[in-house]
């Protein structure tokens, strides 16, 4: 049997100048050599200007035909971003043992995971060119006890980052509210208090045409807020099935919806298919922030948005335990 340690890709890839037959890709899945660069992009939205009114049409526009958009002036200090990052890069770069020790503070091993490739590492037949850290983050401060407490200031910087993020989350849900003409604070409570952090490591790969850092998938969440590395590509957006690269842009955060806001908006928004590509010259990190219901929170289209719902109600467990179990056959589970 392999150990966590044995596992983690950041363990052993710098020393292998190969990539391990589990982590090549059928060919139908592998991202191949990109030869000339989409010049199609995801929308930018500024949040600080003056026209709301606009803000919102923008922000509903980019949610209806790409799932996707970028936001700057969104009131996140540049200060804060830069601390938030540097830490959760020290932390995958802190010896394998240190790490598995600071995420086994939780005798359930529920509320603080790392994990190599993905959450289904046991189930996957093909693994992912990955590390990632994820622990829930609600304001209410529950779970902190579990988080890491290395590197030293690791609680105090991801508390403040997710107290802001929980913030930034709830005035974009507030303005898909007015946009969509759903109630104001629809999604303040059980929809969205259930926030949880995921701190991915994608090392680099000797022959990225062949792997893949993350599998194409949609979000099985509200939203998502994601900080990326700036200097380095590999989030990629599947639109009019053409795969368009999410450049990093310095100060933003990318923004995208998913799949149970789909349901929700029964079809309206789009939870967006996305995947995560590798290269062999840079680590990247990344940081995602999602917004998740509480278990027994039921998910279904908004009866004040729809008259014919094309998705059925189920609990935000039953639906995160069919999006697990299913993967992308989870389409046919939400029908009506
Ligand atoms: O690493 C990224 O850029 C994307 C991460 C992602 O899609 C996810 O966590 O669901
Ligand atoms: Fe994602």
């Amino acid at each position: 049997m392999e150990t966590m340690e044995q596992r983690l890709i950041s363990n052993w890839s710098k020393v292998n100048f190969s990539v391990p037959s589990s982590f090549v890709q059928p060919l139908d899945c592998r991202p191949g050599k990109v030869t000339s660069p989409s010049s199609k992009t995801i929308p930018l939205i500024d949040l600080g200007g003056h026209d709301h009114a606009h803000t919102i049409i923008q922000i509903l526009k980019a949610s209806e035909e790409y799932g996707f958009f970028q936001v700057i002036n969104h009131g996140v200090s540049k200060n804060l971003m830069d601390e938030a990052l540097n830490i959760f890069k020290e932390f995958h770069a802190m010896p394998p043992k240190e790490k598995i020790d600071e995420c086994s503070k939780d005798p359930h091993g529920v509320n603080c995971k790392l994990y190599a490739s993905s959450e289904n590492y046991k189930k996957d037949a093909i693994q992912y060119w990955k590390d990632t850290l994820t622990h829930p983050c609600p304001p209410s401060g529950e779970f902190l006890e579990f988080w890491p407490q290395k590197p030293h200031k690791y609680r105090e910087v991801v508390g403040k980052y997710t107290q802001e993020l929980n913030k930034l989350a709830h005035e974009i849900l507030e303005m898909l509210c007015e946009g969509l003409g759903l109630n104001q604070g629809y999604f303040i409570g059980g929809l969205s208090e259930n926030p949880v952090v995921l701190v991915h490591h994608y090392p680099p790969c000797p022959d990225p045409s062949l792997t893949l850092g993350l599998a194409k998938h949609r979000d099985p969440t509200i939203i998502t807020i994601l900080l990326q590395d700036q200097e380095v590509h590999g989030l990629q957006v599947l639109k009019d099935d053409e795969w368009i690269p999410v450049e990093p842009i310095p100060n933003a955060f990318v923004v995208n919806i998913g799949l149970i806001l789909q349901i929700i908006t029964n079809g309206r928004l789009v939870g967006a298919e996305h995947r995560v590509v590798t290269n062999s010259t840079s680590a990247r990190t990344s940081v995602a922030y999602f917004i998740y219901p509480s278990f027994s929170r039921i998910i279904e289209p908004a009866q004040q948005l729809v008259d014919v719902p094309i998705y059925k109600s189920m609990s935000f467990g039953e639906f995160r335990k069919s999006f697990y179990e299913k993967g992308p056959k989870i389409e046919q589970v939400l029908q009506s």
